[in-house]
C-alpha cells in the first residue's frame, strides 16, 4: 500500500512530518469565500434561502421548508422501525455515554468570608444549543448521542439537531438515536446552510446560542466565521489516530486500527509510530491484504497515500514525544504498561490504553466523547463534554462590613486608573467612625 515511510533519525524528519502533519494553515480561500455568500443569504432571507442551497447542495428537490423538518412522531417511528439489535445497542451506548458524562457536570459552589462577605461561582446550561451531525457522505447515529447525550446531562433547556438528509434520504438509526438521546427539534439541513440557520434563526429555525458537532470544510468554516455570534465547541477538521505499538501487537490488529480512521474520509490520517522496523513491514503487508476485504478501499488508500505515515523511532521514549508533538485526536498506546506511558502523553484528544483498546470502541460505546479536537488543537482544546453546555457566572454578595474594607482597597486603585465615579461607588460603602 502507498503511504510514507520516515525514519525519525533522518535528518530531515522534523521537516517531513511536519509537512505531513500541517492540515490547520491550509485554510481555503474559496470556500472561505462561498460560505460568506450562504450565511448572508440565510441570514438576509431565511428560510427561502435554506430551501435553495438544501435542494442545491443536498440534490432535493423540495419547495418549502416543512419538507425539512422531522417531527417527534417520524423520531420514535424509527426508533420502533430499526432492528431489535440495533436499538439495543444504541441503547446500550448511550447509557454508557451518559454514565461517564454524568461525572462530569460542574456544580455550582460558593464560601463565606469571616465578615459574612459571599463569594462564589454559579453554575447554569445554555437555553439552547444545536447540534450538526455530519451526513454528507455517511451517516453517524454515534454522534448523535456524541452530541447531544452531554447537552442534555448538563441540562440544556432545548437541542435542536440539524443533519442532512442527500436526496432526501435520512438514515432511520440517527432518527432513532435522535429519539433516544431526547432532541427536541430536528431538521434535515446541512453545511453552511445548517450552521447559518442556527446561529441567526429563520421563521423555522430556532436560532440557538451554541453550535457543537463535527462536519466537513463548509461546516467547520461556517462554524468559525459565525463565532462570536454564537459559542462553537472547536473547529473540527479531518479524523486522526496515531498508533503507538512496541511490535508485540498483531499486525493485522495495529492495520485494522489504523483504516479504522483512513475509511472516513480520505483526508484522514493514520500514522503508525514503533521501534521495529520488522513490525512496521508486517502492518505494511497486512494493509495490503486487508484493504482488499474493505467496502472503503478506495477512501483507504487515499487517504494512506497522502496523509498516512509508517515512522521508525529509536524507542518509545522518542515515539511519546513524537506523539506529544503530533497531538493526536487519537493516541493508540499498544504497548506494554500503556497505563505508565500514558502519564507522558501531554497532548492527545483521547488516549486509548493497551492492545485490547482499539480506537473504534471509543467511537461507539465506551463512554467518552468521539467529538474530540483535530489538527493538533489538542495542545490547548479537550473532548465535547458536559462543561460545552454549561457557563459560569461569578457571584459576590457583600456584607456591610466587607464593602467597607474591600472599598478601602478599590478606591486606590480606581484613582490611580483616573476612574472617578468607580472610586466613589467604593467610598460610598466605607463605614465612617
Ligand atoms: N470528529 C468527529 O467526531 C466526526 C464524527 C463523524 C464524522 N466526522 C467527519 O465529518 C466529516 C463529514 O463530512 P460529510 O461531507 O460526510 O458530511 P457533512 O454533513 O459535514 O457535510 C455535508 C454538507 O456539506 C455541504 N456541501 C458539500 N459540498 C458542498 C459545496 N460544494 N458547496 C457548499 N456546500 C457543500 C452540503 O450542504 C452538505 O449538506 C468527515 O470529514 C468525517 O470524517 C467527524
Ligand atoms: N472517529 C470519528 C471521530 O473522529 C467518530 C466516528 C463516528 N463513527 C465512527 N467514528
Ligand atoms: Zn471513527
Amino acid at each position: 500500500m502507498e503511504t510514507t515511510w520516515l525514519n525519525a533519525q533522518d535528518a530531515d524528519f522534523d521537516a517531513k512530518l511536519a509537512a505531513l502533519t500541517a492540515w490547520s494553515e491550509e485554510r481555503d480561500e474559496e470556500v472561505a469565500h462561498r460560505v460568506r455568500g450562504i450565511l448572508k443569504g440565510v441570514a438576509q432571507r431565511g428560510d427561502v434561502a435554506l430551501v435553495e442551497y438544501t435542494n442545491r447542495f443536498d440534490r432535493r428537490d423540495v419547495s418549502a421548508m416543512d419538507e425539512l423538518v422531522v417531527d417527534q412522531a417520524q423520531l420514535q417511528a424509527a426508533l420502533a422501525r430499526i432492528p431489535a439489535e440495533q436499538r439495543e445497542a444504541l441503547e446500550a451506548a448511550a447509557d454508557r455515554v451518559r454514565r461517564y458524562h454524568e461525572k462530569q457536570k460542574q456544580d455550582s459552589w460558593h464560601y463565606r468570608e469571616a465578615d459574612g462577605t459571599l463569594l462564589g461561582q454559579q453554575v447554569t446550561p445554555l437555553d439552547r444549543a444545536g447540534i450538526y451531525v455530519p451526513g454528507g457522505k455517511a451517516a453517524y447515529p454515534s454522534s448523535v448521542l456524541m452530541n447531544a447525550l452531554p447537552a442534555k446531562v448538563a441540562g440544556v433547556g432545548e437541542i435542536i439537531m440539524v443533519s442532512p438528509a442527500p436526496e432526501g434520504i435520512i438514515n432511520d438509526m440517527v432518527l432513532a438515536a435522535a429519539a433516544i438521546a431526547g432532541v427536541d427539534k430536528l431538521f434535515t439541513l446541512g453545511g453552511g446552510q445548517a450552521v447559518a440557520a442556527l446561529a441567526y434563526g429563520t421563521e423555522t429555525v430556532p436560532a440557538v446560542d451554541k453550535i457543537v458537532g463535527p462536519g466537513n470544510i463548509y461546516v467547520a468554516e461556517a462554524k468559525r466565521q459565525v463565532f462570536g455570534k454564537v459559542g462553537i465547541d472547536m473547529i473540527a477538521g479531518p479524523s486522526e489516530i496515531l498508533v503507538v505499538c512496541d511490535g508485540k501487537t498483531n499486525p493485522d490488529w495495529i492495520a485494522m486500527d489504523l483504516f479504522s480512521q483512513a475509511e472516513h474520509d480520505e483526508e484522514a490520517q493514520a500514522i503508525l509510530v514503533s521501534p521495529d522496523a520488522d513490525f512496521l513491514k508486517q502492518v505494511a503487508q497486512s494493509m495490503e491484504t486487508l484493504a482488499a476485504t474493505l467496502e472503503r478501499e478506495t477512501i483507504i488508500r487515499t487517504s494512506m497515500k497522502h496523509r498516512g505515515a509508517l515512522i521508525q523511532v529509536k524507542d518509545l521514549d522518542q515515539a511519546i514525544e513524537i506523539a506529544n508533538r503530533i497531538a493526536s485526536e487519537h493516541l493508540e498506546l499498544s504497548i506494554d504498561d500503556a497505563e505508565q506511558w500514558a502519564k507522558k502523553v501531554r497532548h492527545a484528544g483521547a488516549i486509548f490504553l493497551g492492545r485490547h483498546t482499539p480506537e473504534a470502541l471509543g467511537d461507539y460505546c465506551a463512554g467518552p466523547n468521539h467529538v474530540l479536537p483535530t489538527s493538533a488543537t489538542a495542545r490547548f482544546s479537550s473532548p465535547l463534554g458536559v462543561y460545552d453546555f454549561q457557563k459560569r457566572s461569578s457571584l459576590i454578595g457583600c456584607s456591610p462590613e466587607g464593602a467597607s474594607s474591600l472599598a478601602k482597597i478599590a478606591s486606590p486603585l480606581a484613582r490611580g486608573e483616573s476612574l472617578t465615579a468607580h472610586a466613589r461607588s467604593a467610598e460610598y460603602r466605607i463605614k465612617k467612625r
